[in-house]
């Protein structure tokens, strides 16, 4: 049973300084420093559990995600967490229809990603008192009551909430059979880490031969900002992992519609699964023409990381834009929305493919992709999960893989607690890291 009244919400701006090394930049983010609003929820309850929740920023982005947060405090502060949970629908609906902060929205941006650490808090929070980790208390969580926490509108002519419970009534057949694979065999992954745009050939052939003696088989590179850089590197990667491994592009937004076409043919005796994100996250109809161009070349497209909400997913679904769909445990507003996209992508027979290139997102995304395996989907055909190896260690509960899959978190909540002294240490501008860094900038 639920318990406690929320007593406290405090936000974090932690940063990582990533960009120094160029892990995780992309032909867009040319110097991303892996960031989260860090959200702690305290309650009044005598156990003394605490909710976290995380949304993934890069940098200076985060002081803007951490204001919106504030600004949306006092819909969570003194509520019992039993009332935020028994109604979860209408406090999802209440915190994004705030008739103020609406208008900076709707349910996109800033916003959205701080509604997003909001209730990534309170479904830690809620999986922490119910003493299971956040995929299993989904898993064992019945239909009516976890439709009950989607809200439907704008998504009614695709999905009415009698379909998604019908949805997940059928999948209840081999569930049992389902978590057992996952807890013997994990998810399966695929890598990005070798291969971010800013770094030298020396290091992606290093941590390419290392990703291939630890047993991967699907690798993602970066491509987008140079077409012969893109060759050479394509070409690198390729002749490393051989003909029969997975290799997957991300272009991160960079191309216009004809040019990703173009861009695309060139790379496309690379044999790529898919290009990720060719153009703005925004066009619909651009993604689905992409997608025309390129079937015939055996290349999909894959998106998701940025979009904004269910109605973009939605869209994209009907375009018949996509043929992989990533959805973003932070970029959604929470599980609430994840639920509402997975539902779609089942309904649409679209493979979910999350994206996890960020601070914490492997954490998190881990948990709806196993809910997604044993109580919607219940299959694997053209699924994985993406897996970055950066910055594990500051969380409290850390992913496990093994022979690239994830291995399903025993611990309960959303393991997004991170580890006190990696906060206090990261913390900006007053963390220990940041003081010597912006001293050493001469800041
Ligand atoms: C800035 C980030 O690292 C992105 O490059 C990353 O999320 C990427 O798009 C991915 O797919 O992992
Ligand atoms: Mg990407």
């Amino acid at each position: 049973m639920v318990h406690g009244r929320v007593s406290r919400l405090s936000v974090h701006d932690v940063r990582f300084p990533t960009s120094l090394g160029g892990h995780g930049s992309d032909a867009m983010h040319t110097d991303p420093d892996y960031s989260a609003a860090y959200v702690v929820l305290e309650t009044d309850a005598e156990d003394g559990l605490k909710g976290y929740g995380i949304t993934f920023t890069l940098g200076r982005g985060t002081e803007v995600v951490v204001c919106a947060v504030n600004a949306l405090a006092p819909h969570v502060l003194n509520k019992a967490l039993g009332d935020i949970v028994g109604d979860f629908r209408g406090f999802y609906r209440r915190l994004t229809s705030d008739g103020q902060l609406r208008w900076i929205g709707p349910e996109k941006g800033v916003v959205h990603l701080a509604t997003a650490a909001v209730l990534n808090a309170v479904w830690d929070l809620w999986a922490k008192q119910e003493g299971k980790p956040l995929w299993k208390l989904l898993v064992d969580m019945d239909p009516r009551t976890l439709v009950s926490c989607i809200d439907f509108r704008y998504i009614t002519d695709v999905l009415t909430e009698e379909e998604a419970c019908e949805i997940l009534r059928q999948s209840q057949v081999g569930k049992k059979e389902r978590e057992e694979q996952m807890l013997a065999h994990g998810y399966p992954a695929y890598t990005t880490s070798c291969a971010w745009l800013g770094y030298p050939d020396a290091t992606l052939k290093e941590l390419c031969s290392e990703a291939l003696k630890d047993g991967w088989t699907r690798f993602k590179v970066k491509v987008g900002a140079d077409l012969q850089d893109d060759i050479r590197r394509c070409r690198l990667i390729r002749n490393m992992i051989g003909p029969e491994k997975t290799l997957m592009m991300d272009a991160n937004q960079r191309w216009d519609v004809p040019e990703a076409v173009e861009w695309m043919t060139k790379l496309a005796e690379f044999k790529p699964l898919w290009i990720e994100e060719p153009t703005s996250p925004d066009d619909i109809l651009g993604h689905a023409t992409i997608s025309k161009a390129l079937a015939p070349l055996g290349i999909g497209v894959a998106t998701g990381e940025q979009c904004h909400n269910r109605v973009i997913f939605k869209q994209l679904l009907q375009a018949k834009a996509l043929k992989f769909l990533q959805i973003d445990s932070c970029r959604l507003g929470s599980v609430n929305e994840n639920l509402s996209v997975l539902l779609m992508a089942k309904k649409f027979e679209i493979p979910v493919c999350p994206h996890a290139g960020g601070v914490g997102l492997c954490e998190l995304v881990q948990h709806l992709i196993m809910f997604d395996f044993i109580s919607v989907s219940a299959s694997l055909q053209d699924r994985m999960c993406e897996y970055v190896d950066h910055l594990h260690e500051h969380f409290k509960y850390p992913v496990q893989i093994r022979e690239a899959s994830y291995m399903p978190p025993k611990d309960a909540g959303y393991s997004t607690e991170m580890k006190e002294d990696s906060v206090k240490r990261h913390r900006y501008p007053d963390g220990e890291v940041w003081k010597k860094l912006l001293t050493a900038q001469g800041n």
